[in-house]
């Protein structure tokens, strides 16, 4: 059984900040030096709460040589990955690129890839399927939009993303991959699914893995929760038992509310 209350989890929790189009590569390079300062000076335990930053593809050489050459201890990982290796793909980003610079995550299917880039479940499995080629561990984002969560259809419809993007894969490769649930009608509005809501998904997805691939591969699987997370709604999110972590979008561009969100144990102790 997970515990989150006494230091005890089934899963390492991963709080990842998604900075999406926001930030260059200077900019980037102040802000993870000062929320590492931050969460050293608090003396966070990257071991115990996996810290992992998004930034733009043009950040994330500087990203690397900051990380390596100061040994922090963050993680961090590409917002897209093309579903192609090499060749002519104009503007596309190959996963073997990704692995060179050290990332170690890579989102797919985040549902502004979704609307904005029309990118479907099929598209999503081609870019999963391209991150395991070159050992990245993809985070797949689902969720369903507003319209969806109304008819009261969410469930089904966010199951059938995740079994669309995992088809055909292999247990080996489902088992330590992350998974965002991100309704979309949350994401950016301020409006956030409630704890209750987050588990119920969280827990429908675990569900549907440990049918499809078996036991081991659902209690490896880390599921995220993302959309308009902050310092105040954190540790009531995670207290869910099948919650492992956050994708956070605009909160994590600012280090100490960012900060303060990994740092939810501290939230939990103190409410
Ligand atoms: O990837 C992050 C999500 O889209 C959530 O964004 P948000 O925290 O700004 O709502």
């Amino acid at each position: 059984m997970t515990s989150k209350t006494n230091g005890v989890y089934d899963r390492t929790p991963l709080i990842a900040g998604n900075w999406k189009m926001n930030l260059d590569h200077q900019q980037a390079v102040t802000l993870v030096q000062k929320l590492t300062w931050i969460l050293t000076d608090a003396d966070h335990d990257f071991e115990k709460v996996e810290v992992a930053v998004f930034p733009p593809f043009t950040d994330l050489r500087s990203v690397q040589t900051l990380v390596a050459g100061d040994r922090l201890p963050l993680v961090y990982g590409a917002q897209d990955v093309s579903a192609e290796d090499s060749g002519a793909f104009t503007g596309e980003i190959s996963a073997q690129f990704l692995s060179k610079l050290g990332c170690r995550y890579v989102l797919v299917g985040h549902s502004e890839r979704r609307t904005l880039h029309g990118e479907d479940d099929a598209v999503s499995h081609r870019k999963l399927t391209a991150a395991l080629r070159h050992g990245l561990t993809p985070v797949l984002c689902v969720g369903e939009g507003l319209d969806v969560r109304q008819d009261g259809h969410h469930v089904e419809h966010t199951l059938a993303q995740l079994r669309g993007a995992l088809d055909g894969l292999s247990t080996e490769q489902v088992t330590d991959m992350v998974v965002a649930y991100e309704p979309v009608w949350a994401i950016g509005t301020g409006e956030v699914a409630g704890p209750d809501d987050a588990q119920q998904m969280c827990a429908a997805l675990r569900t549907d893995v440990a049918s499809r691939y078996g036991e081991e591969a659902a209690v490896g699987l880390r599921l995220l929760y993302g959309g308009s997370v902050k310092s105040s709604n954190a540790a009531s999110i995670l207290r869910e038992k099948d919650v492992d972590g956050l994708l956070v979008g605009g909160a994590s561009l600012d280090e100490a509310e960012f900060a303060s969100i990994v740092r939810f144990e501290h939230h939990l102790l103190t409410d």
